[in-house]
């Protein structure tokens, strides 16, 4: 399937999933995700869900009950030119609402870190393929820092839907995951 053609579709299937469905689905997505190897991880790139995506606040309050020294940090995105900074969040981080509707960390209540500092990211997608390539809204945010992303970061995608065969126009700027978790199943790659 191409990316555009996947894009169309899988938009589409997520907007249609009934609520309590999905908080079904979150709540496996978080039993399958406990089965990761966590102990090396110090800080973690997650990403604020907006309502279709597969919610992360119960593996990031997981990840923090297993260890409460965990940095976890989110995105900020800038549209100008396709590029994201991760920031640390603590207790007093605020979040505003950004163009998009996607929640961002303030940057005056957050710290901004290099991309080498990350150990695991948390990567919001559309759709994903049995080799572990992912379609995203296509701008590239991903792809492009995770160019700068140390080799062995941990890349996890969440799904609420099985993969797709083959995303036939993979290019040299995609970057696999590791692992992605569906309601069903853990896939590792
Ligand atoms: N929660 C979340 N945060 C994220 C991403 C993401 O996919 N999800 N990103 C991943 O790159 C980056 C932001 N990139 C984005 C790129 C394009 C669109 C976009 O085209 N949005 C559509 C509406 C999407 C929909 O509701 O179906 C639009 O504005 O028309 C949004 C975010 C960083 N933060
Ligand atoms: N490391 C990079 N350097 C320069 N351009 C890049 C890089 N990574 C991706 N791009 C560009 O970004 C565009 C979007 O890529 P693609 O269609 O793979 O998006 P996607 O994976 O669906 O999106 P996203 O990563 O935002 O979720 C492509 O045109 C690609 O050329």
């Amino acid at each position: 399937m191409l990316k555009s053609e996947a894009r169309k579709l899988f938009s589409k299937k997520r907007k249609e999933i009934p609520y309590q469905q999905r908080l079904k689905w979150d709540d496996l997505i978080l039993i399958h995700f406990q089965k990761l190897p966590l102990l090396d991880i110090r800080t973690v790139l997650t990403y604020a869900a907006m309502d279709v995506e597969v919610n992360t606040d119960p593996l990031v309050d997981y990840m923090l009950f297993r260890n409460p020294m965990l940095q976890i940090a989110y995105p900020i995105s800038d549209f100008s030119n396709g590029t994201m900074q991760a920031v640390v969040v603590s207790q007093s981080t605020s979040f505003i609402k950004s163009r998009r509707g996607i929640l961002e960390p303030d940057p005056a209540t957050a710290v901004a870190i290099p991309p080498e500092s990350i150990d695991m990211v948390i990567v919001p997608l559309l759709c994903f393929d049995k080799d572990g390539y992912r379609v995203g809204y296509g701008k590239g945010f991903y792809d492009r820092y995770l160019a700068h992303a140390r080799p062995d970061v941990i890349k996890v995608g969440l799904s609420y839907f099985d993969p797709i065969d083959k995303v036939e126009d993979r290019n040299e700027f995609d970057v696999p995951l590791n692992y992605c978790i569906t309601p069903e199943r853990m896939y590792e790659f």
